[in-house]
């Protein structure tokens, strides 16, 4: 097992991994409920005294939500009640310069780590920990903490590579996480156990399906995912328009894996009957699948019978886990697949568990209330991961210290 902030020694310089990769519109980072839960870790460091230096990564390099971090550092004040200083380098002179001028209970943010090339790509430990952005910081704090359970899927140097060359402990996050999914993925369930997957991150979610085929019985499709299958059974959805690169890449990567899991597994998988889009007059146009003609127009939601088909399936279930949202919920106009399924959990006393640090943000967005879910992750790709039983990189690396 893992040590923890309980067998920190006093007055460390520590270097802390969060996730706080967070929806970002029109260039504003939305506050959501990562910056709350590591709050908790971050403000126990500093009012024990400790000098407090964080490190998180925000969206893929080429992608629009790929920004700084200067707008976390002032949400994370916001929930922490302290003030939070950022520097806008990983682990270049200002950013040591600002480490080794912390004071006892200072906290100071770091840049998005993946600006720093050696973060990405995912490569062993030994690899990630040999590198000049990890072997740096490392001289300049005295021990690294990993609360981004939501991130420890990735190899990636902050989060696999400092627990090799630094004592290394969970922080409260990683540690709460870490119970709840572990505890989850041993528990048996009598009756039906159903899995609605959805969301823009396909590849997590396929990869998964494959390997949770024994212990869920029926998968609910939506979101991106859902359109690859439907492409994949032969329906024009699930492909790229001018703009997008949401489809074509996801499809190449996984198009074997699609077409296995639905002629072995087909009588599992339940695919959308309907689909929403945005008409001429910006309005919730609804068609049938069997009626799409044309690869003309994105599809937003799922459709109304879509949801209704889902609805008592749901209702059936003794368990239901969500990773990803059946459609952009952001917008109202969209967000009837989501909040349908979600509400559908909410009504009936079956075990649940909703993930994913945008799709969990919909039981706010949508004044449902949490204590009618059974566990509310911030993780999504990670906690499917450990559904299935599969070590997490991050969280292995802290077991070897
Ligand atoms: N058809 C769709 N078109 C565009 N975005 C979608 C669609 N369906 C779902 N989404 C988006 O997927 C996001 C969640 O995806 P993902 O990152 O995979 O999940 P999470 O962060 O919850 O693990 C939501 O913000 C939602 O807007
Ligand atoms: O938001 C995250 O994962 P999630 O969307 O599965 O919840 C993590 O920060 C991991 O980000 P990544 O999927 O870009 O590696």
């Amino acid at each position: 097992m893992f040590k923890t902030l309980d067998d920190l020694d006093p007055e460390q310089c520590v270097l802390v991994r969060l996730d706080l990769n967070s929806p970002v519109e029109n260039g504003e980072v939305q506050d959501n409920r990562r910056f709350d839960r590591h709050a908790e870790t971050v403000r126990e460091l500093a009012e024990a005294g400790h000098r407090v230096v964080l490190m998180a990564h925000q969206g893929r390099p080429g992608d629009d939500d790929f920004v700084s971090l200067e707008q976390h550092a002032d949400i994370l004040a916001g929930h922490i009640g302290r003030d939070v200083g950022f520097v806008a380098d990983t682990y270049g002179d200002d950013a040591i310069a600002a480490i080794d001028a912390l004071e006892a209970g200072e906290v100071l943010l770091l840049e998005n780590t993946r600006m720093c090339d050696e973060e990405l790509p995912e490569e062993d430990p030994e690899v990630k920990a040999d590198t000049e952005f990890v072997r740096t910081l490392a001289e300049h704090v005295d021990a690294y903490v990993n609360d981004a359970y939501s991130a420890a899927h990735r190899s990636h140097a902050s989060l696999v590579g400092f627990p090799l060359v630094l004592p290394a402990y969970a922080g409260r996050v990683m540690q709460t996480e870490y119970e709840a999914n572990s505890s989850i993925a041993t528990r048996e369930f009598d009756g039906q156990v159903t899995m609605v997957v959805g969301g823009t991150k396909a590849t997590d979610v396929i990869d998964v399906m494959n390997n949770l085929g024994d212990k869920v019985d029926q998968f609910l499709l939506g979101g991106i995912a859902g359109e690859l299958f439907l492409r994949a059974a032969g329906n024009d959805v699930g492909f790229d328009l001018d703009g997008m690169d949401f489809f074509d890449d996801q499809w190449e990567a996984n198009r074997e894996t699609i077409e296995s899991l639905l002629d072995e597994r087909g009588d599992q998988i339940k695919l959308a009957v309907d689909l929403a889009y945005e008409d001429e007059t910006d309005d919730r146009g609804e068609i049938a699948v069997a009626n799409i003609t044309e690869k003309d127009r994105a599809y937003l939601d799922v459709g109304s019978m879509t949801v209704d088909e889902y609805d008592p399936i749901i209702r059936d279930s003794e368990a239901v886990f969500v990773k990803g949202a059946l459609g952009l919920f952001e917008d109202e106009r969209f967000a009837v697949g989501t909040t349908g399924v979600l509400r559908a959990i909410a009504e009936t006393d079956c075990f649940s568990v909703v993930g994913g640090g945008d799709t969990s943000r919909a039981i706010e967005m949508y004044g449902m209330d949490e204590d009618d879910f059974g566990h509310v992750s911030i993780a999504g790709g990670a906690y499917i991961r450990a559904l299935t039983g599969a070590p997490l990189a991050g969280v292995e690396a802290l077991k070897q210290d």
